[in-house]
């Protein structure tokens, strides 16, 4: 990052209220650019999130041939048709960005081209091993840094060699890499799914005019694709990121008094678990008006401060609100009695590890809890406030720098975190929206 750390500590004088939205959905801004770059015409965005990641994956597609262009609130991409894509002419700069980093390889797996990825701390410590294995049994070829890390350059295969494959970790990144590179292959690309993730690229897949089959079976979902389609221009309205809802839903049940709506936000069943859990604390929580938004389902959402309760939370919902741990640990701290949440090896190769670097800040902030091998067991103080007057390190990761932002409305001491420019990359408008709700910036 080209500025000094900007650090951020946030304030609530009172109860917070209003109505709010939130950007659009990470993961189907991501895949709305992507596919517009490979339908033949002209794919209209409304709702694309602005934030760093997602212009990542906008830069590349650009620089391999894609024209992506905004006209006052609308993006607007021509795509270059499957199998289209070009040698990009300098290295990929995939910024703080998984996503755009794992689907991209998918797509230049079976493009005759060669591309080297880039990323920044955060993004080179992760694991790309998970994408490497597959693409390459697809015909991909790869020099990678050492752990199957960034920087790493990959030569596709054209034509690429079908492939079925069992997914070996819950990652609709790996599922996704996969699929997209069945786009430009002959055959059928299958992957198997024992465990669902978040199936976005299945339904915008469908949605673009790809054959694609989804069965149930005792080895887990079944996912199949027709290769070499021609994918139809769409118009794409991206539903609000129930990922970046997540933030103000636990302001409001932590900070006493408020009541908060947020509006728009996507209800897909495979990101929707922590709206479930915070249920089953006894959040007051109500989902209104339900329907659906360009093939997604959307609600508004309805959230009043009330007593939380600790539970166990079930290890097979955590795909369905993976990247809603961190925030989940802030509510936990204000429940009574203690929240257990295991099997989450997953948050521990994330832009952080999402466990330890919550365990350490939460503990700064006089957080009663036990750091286990995959999650965290969280004894909360029953609503009363927490001590804080801690800095926390947020690791150059966004989830972390905005769940300690929260978890400061509720505490007798400042919480500062170090450093809020992650956020830019998924909710450039974070601190913006908290202070329409009634929080404030501390001095
Ligand atoms: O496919 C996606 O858009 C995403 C999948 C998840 O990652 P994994 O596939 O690594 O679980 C999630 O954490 C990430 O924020 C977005
Ligand atoms: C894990 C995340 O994103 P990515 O993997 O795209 O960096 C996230 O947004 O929490």
């Amino acid at each position: 990052m080209d500025h000094p750390p900007i650090p951020l500590s946030l304030a609530a004088a009172g109860p917070l209220t209003g109505i709010v939205t939130v950007p659009g959905d990470k993961s189907i801004s991501h895949r709305s650019l992507m596919l517009g770059a490979l339908a033949v015409g002209e794919t209209v965005i409304t709702g694309l999130l602005e934030g760093e990641d997602v212009l990542a994956t906008a830069a590349a597609m650009t620089a391999m041939g894609a024209s992506i262009q905004k006209k006052d609130q609308t993006w607007h991409v021509h795509g270059v048709g499957v199998g289209g894509l070009l040698q990009p002419q300098t290295a990929l700069d995939m910024g703080n960005s998984g996503t755009s980093t794992r689907l991209l390889m998918g797509l230049v797996a079976s493009h005759p081209i060669t591309a080297t990825f880039i990323g920044d701390a955060s993004l080179s410590r992760r694991p790309m091993g998970r994408v490497i294995d597959p693409l390459s049994l697809m015909g991909a070829s790869f020099t990678a840094s050492p752990g199957g890390r960034l920087p790493l350059t990959m030569q596709g295969l054209c034509p690429a060699v079908p492939l079925r494959y069992t997914l070996p970790v819950a990652s609709a990144q790996v599922k996704s890499a996969v699929l997209l590179a069945g786009l430009n292959t002959p055959g059928r690309t299958v992957v198997i799914e024992p465990v669902a993730t978040r199936d976005h690229s299945e339904r915008m897949l469908a949605g673009f005019g790809a054959t694609l089959t989804v069965e149930p079976s005792p080895e887990g979902r079944i996912i199949t694709l027709h290769g070499e389609p021609e994918l139809r221009p769409q118009i794409i309205t991206v539903p609000g990121d129930p990922s970046s809802a997540a933030f103000p839903l636990v302001a409001a049940l932590i900070v006493p008094g408020s009541d908060v709506t947020i509006a728009n936000v996507g209800m897909n069943p495979t990101r929707a678990g922590l709206v479930t859990i915070l249920q089953a604390m006894g959040a007051d929580i109500s989902v209104m008006h339900p329907r659906t938004v360009g093939g997604e389902p959307v609600a508004d959402l309805v959230v009043r401060h009330g007593a939380l309760t600790g539970i166990e939370v079930p290890p097979d919902i955590a795909p369905s609100m993976i990247d809603e741990f961190p925030i989940l640990f802030v509510a936990a701290a204000f429940a009574q009695g203690t929240t257990i949440m295991t099997g989450l090896d997953e948050l521990r190769v994330k832009e952080s590890d999402r466990i330890a670097v919550m365990a350490a800040g939460l503990a700064a902030c006089g957080v009663t809890l036990k750091e286990l091998p995959d999650g965290l067991a969280i004894t909360g103080t029953g609503g009363d406030p927490l001590p804080g007057g801690a800095t926390v390190d947020a690791h150059l990761d966004h989830r972390i720098a905005m769940s300690f932002a929260i978890l400061g409305l509720n505490a007798r001491a400042p919480v500062t975190i170090d450093d809020a420019r992650p956020i830019a990359t998924s909710f450039p408008t974070f601190v913006a929206m908290m202070e329409s709700l009634g929080a404030t910036r501390r001095k």
